[in-house]
């Protein structure tokens, strides 16, 4: 195993990579290296027991050049305040590679809630409410679920903001449940944008995704869709999956949908009754499929793994799964990554469309929604490909980063803040 890379330094380096490709002024460039601004701030909640109990949280606002900052909040025990910095950039460059009018912003909370009862984790979560309250908005940042958050905080947030603002304001937050302001297809969107993004690739790359074999790392929200949308919408076999507990895997493949709501009863994908055998997460990375989805967290494929990821294509459903030094071992060896800032952007763009339906009170169809997220995705897929093939980049990710930057300066350009 190389050493542990940070997540922060990762996103500076495919920020300075994109750059050899472009003509950004260092100092502009340094600004897009950067967050704005970080909340810091340890949040004391009540325990069933009637004890205290502190826990750290972050809010980081990168860039807001191109629209309020928008980004998830994540409830994971490894949350630091780099990590939330890199997801804060991350945000950034996905927002503007699908083009939609947003800076990027990234929330996290240190804590692991499976720890603790419901009603602690929603004493937290208010208590995070409380502190963000100052600095979200419809107009000025909107967090939304990242890694073990979903509709529930969600819609804790807004009603703590609502009643200490003594207003109704259902677009300071997306994600939320339909009853609640939500939008159909919020939920399946990360999934849905990394299947239209498999799709678009193994077209690119003249590849059947039809019957092609399928590895996904990591079966929460964005994985087990992603798995079952393949299988499902494009005839793909998903041959293995993984969770925290451990991988499974079966040459001719299952049920993508059964293993979700097996593993939603028993809480693991481990012990699936269609599964033929069990393996680690690393022999998961390095089967020999026909497609990779790393959809758990960050440096799940460092430099060592990469030189024995067998995969043709890797579908970055999480974000960060791949370190720079990994990328390029991969790219050497011409292995194809297509990069979390497309195949990931659903969930924002979906978050995009719930907080437009908010503001107007006028509420899709999940079709209307799935129509105009596969147009996003598409457009930004070709203004990928487009920019690979004229400037010649190394691989996707720089193309998708060389696509955002160009966005982000030209907002900031236009902002008449720099000459
Ligand atoms: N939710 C969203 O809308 C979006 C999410 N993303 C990104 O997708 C990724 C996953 O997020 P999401 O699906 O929402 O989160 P979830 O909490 O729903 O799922 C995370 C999954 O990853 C698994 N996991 C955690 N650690 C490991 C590990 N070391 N090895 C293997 N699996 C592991 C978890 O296992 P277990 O169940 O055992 O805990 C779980 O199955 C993150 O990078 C997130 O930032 C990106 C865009 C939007
Ligand atoms: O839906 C959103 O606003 C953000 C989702 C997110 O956190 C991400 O794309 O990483």
């Amino acid at each position: 195993m190389s050493e542990e890379a940070n997540p922060f330094e990762s996103l500076q380096e495919q920020v300075d990579d994109a750059a050899e490709f472009l003509d950004v002024r260092s100092d502009l460039l340094e600004r897009l290296k950067h967050p704005e601004r970080i909340l810091e701030t340890n949040l004391t909640v009540e325990m069933d027991d009637g004890s205290l109990e502190v826990f750290k949280a972050f809010r980081s606002q990168f860039n807001g050049d191109r629209g309020p900052y928008k980004g998830g909040i994540r409830y994971h025990p490894g949350v630091s305040r780099d990590e939330v910095k890199a997801l804060s950039g991350w945000m950034v460059y996905k927002t503007a590679v699908v083009d939609i009018p947003y800076g990027g912003g990234k929330g996290g909370i240190v804590v692991d809630p499976r720890e603790y009862s419901d009603g602690e984790v929603e004493r937290l979560t208010r208590a995070f409410a409380n502190e963000l309250r100052p600095i979200i908005g419809e107009d000025t940042d909107i967090p939304a679920p990242d890694v073990n958050t979903g509709q529930r905080e969600m819609n804790w947030i807004k009603d703590t903001y609502e009643t200490l603002e003594n207003t109704t304001a259902p677009g300071v937050i997306t994600g939320k449940a339909p009853d609640s302001g939500g939008s159909a297809g919020r939920v399946e969107a990360t999934g849905r944008s990394t299947m239209l993004t498999a799709r678009e690739a193994f077209d690119y790359l003249d590849k059947d995704i039809e019957g092609a074999t399928v590895a996904v790392q990591g079966y929460g929200n964005a994985g087990s869709i992603a798995a079952r949308l393949i299988e499902e919408e494009l005839g793909g076999t998903v041959v293995a999956a993984s969770d925290s507990s451990g991988a499974i895997y079966n040459a001719d493949g299952f049920d993508a949908a059964a293993a979700k709501d097996y593993k939603d009863e028993t809480g693991s994908v481990t012990g699936f009754s269609q599964a033929a055998e069990e393996l680690t997460n690393e022999e998961l990375l390095t089967l020999d499929v026909d497609l990779l989805i790393p959809a758990a967290l960050e440096n799940a494929i460092d430099a060592d793994l990469a030189e024995d990821v067998q995969a043709d294509v890797v579908v970055e459903a999480a974000n960060g799964p791949i370190t720079p030094d990994a990328d390029d071992v991969l790219t050497e060896r011409d292995v194809e990554v297509l990069p979390d800032i497309l195949a990931n952007a659903g969930g924002v763009t979906v978050s995009y469309f719930e907080w437009v339906q908010n503001r107007q009170r006028f509420y899709w169809t999940e079709q209307r929604v799935n129509d105009e997220l596969e147009r996003v995705i598409t457009e930004a897929f070709d203004a990928l490909t487009d920019a690979y093939e004229e400037k010649g980049t190394p691989n996707f990710r720089t193309a998708a980063y060389v696509v955002a930057i160009e966005r982000v300066v030209k907002a900031y350009q236009q902002g008449g803040t720099w000459p």
